[in-house]
């Protein structure tokens, strides 16, 4: 038997059943002085520090912990020989409660707040596994479905992915459009109350696996601004016409199944449409600055890791009849390294209490995924230094760590992309 704490919440768990809350606990010291700050706690990945979290979360989080550690870590390396994870990984991950924690419970989500999310994103990073694409399934797509379904539309997925039956994948990027997102040509064409979508796109995550994909396509050729006639469709797995790719090949996040999609004369009924016909660009604006915060969440937990696996290589590491560790310039690297990790967690943890306030703007949300995704490599290529040869060698944690952090300051929005809108916002006079 298994227990769990979400936000106030106690479920039990008996094999795959779960039991609704029996008992409404009161942990005490939520948001309270006495909790740890990163930079005295004995390790940056310690359970108990950092002010936004309570002792619920610390539960919540010990049990995602033990099943990133059990049910992810020994299984990873097969995993990447074959560019995706288990299936049945993400239905353990549903039946733990992993899956859509942010989501109401009146939706079928778990109902937790979005720092519950975050304790799921930060133990995938401490565990240095990078396959599951979890958090874009749970805070970067089921949202939109939550946000902008229908009643239907919500029954009939948000249960499934929260039980890690249905996997969701969000496709924008196209051959020929990524920053530049109101360059999509995928076209849904009205045909009757149907549409018929013609395109193509690449390098979506889950794209392989995928149960349920959000295309963004063009609906208005004519409209004032190409942003004025985008909109969202949900398109499922099997429907005629809808063709996935080859896994793409990639450097990193070797486990991750990115892929590229095609759709050929794909015919959708009009619910398949998500939210409001021509309004998708705006729904992408709206929920853009979590999947940025996600990702600069993921970059600051990576540092944290990265920074803990290199604090223990070097006090064993021997060179010239004593540990690196004893070496000056080492100290001070990693003294160097401490000091900007700590200093961007305040700020991050910030932005997550700032976010879970409903109070993040898109510009400081920007500000977060470009300074700690710039950050996460700044830490990668330091602490590959620090291992040596050894940090080159694929089997040492240190070399994964390296390659995967390479995409966080690409994907989300390039991180010129974040400094333009940064810089927008500075200089505009509204
Ligand atoms: C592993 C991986 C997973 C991904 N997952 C997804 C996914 O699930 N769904 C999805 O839709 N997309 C996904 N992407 C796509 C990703 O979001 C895009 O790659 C990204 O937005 C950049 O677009 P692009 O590759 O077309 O680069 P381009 O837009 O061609 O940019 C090339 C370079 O030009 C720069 N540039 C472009 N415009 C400007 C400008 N105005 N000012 C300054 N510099 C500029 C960019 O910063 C970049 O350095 C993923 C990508 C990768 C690699």
């Amino acid at each position: 038997t298994a227990v769990r704490v979400c936000e106030s919440m106690l479920y039990f768990y008996f094999g795959e059943f779960k039991f609704l809350p029996l008992w409404i606990p009161s942990f005490g010291d939520c948001h309270g002085t006495k909790r740890q700050e990163p930079s005295s706690a004995k390790s940056l990945t310690d359970i108990g520090t950092r002010r936004i979290f309570t002792s619920d979360h610390d539960i919540f989080r010990e049990s995602a912990r033990k099943f990133f550690q059990e049910e992810v870590l020994p299984f990873h390396a097969e995993w990447e020989k074959d560019g995706q994870v288990s299936r049945e990984l993400w239905e353990k991950a549903g039946q733990q409660g992993l899956l859509g924690v942010a989501i109401a419970e009146k939706h079928g989500g778990i109902g937790a707040d979005i720092l519950s999310s975050a304790v799921v994103w930060e133990e995938q990073m401490y565990v240095n596994c990078t396959g599951p694409g979890f958090s874009l399934h749970s805070d970067i797509v089921m949202p939109y479905i939550a946000n902008y379904g229908s009643e239907e539309q919500i029954k009939r997925f948000i249960p499934e992915m929260a039980a890690g039956k249905c996997i969701g994948a969000i496709a924008m990027t196209e051959p020929g459009a990524g920053s530049d997102l109101q360059g999509v040509r995928t076209y849904a064409k009205k045909d009757g109350s149907d549409w018929i979508l013609n395109g193509s796109k690449v390098f979506i995550t889950n794209g392989w696996m995928s149960d349920v994909v959000i295309v963004v396509a063009v609906t208005n050729r004519e409209a004032r601004s190409p942003a004025h006639g985008i909109s969202l469709f949900l398109v499922e797995n099997g429907t005629k016409g809808f063709i996935k790719g080859r896994k793409l090949n990639k450097i990193g996040l070797k486990a991750q199944d990115t892929a590229e999609l095609f759709f050929e004369d794909v015919r959708l009924p009009a619910s398949a449409l998500l939210g409001k016909e021509n309004k998708g660009f705006y729904y992408l604006m709206a929920e853009l600055p979590q999947e940025r915060l996600l990702i600069a969440d993921m970059a600051l937990a990576g540092c944290e890791f990265m920074f803990e696996e290199t604090r223990n290589y070097v006090k064993q590491r021997k060179a010239f009849g004593k540990t690196i560790a004893h070496l000056q310039t080492v100290q001070h690297k990693l003294a160097e390294m401490k000091t900007q990790i700590c200093v961007g967690r305040a700020f991050l943890d910030n932005c997550l209490q700032l976010h879970a306030d409903k109070r993040l703007d898109s510009s400081t949300a920007s500000m977060a995924k470009y300074w700690s995704s710039d950050l996460q490599n700044s830490v990668a290529t330091q602490c590959v230094q620090l291992h040596g040869g050894w940090g080159y060698m694929w089997e040492y944690p240190i070399a994964k760590a390296f390659v995967d952090a390479r995409v966080q300051p690409i994907y989300g929005g390039t991180n010129e992309i974040m400094k333009e809108l940064i810089a927008r916002d500075i200089v505009s006079d509204k």
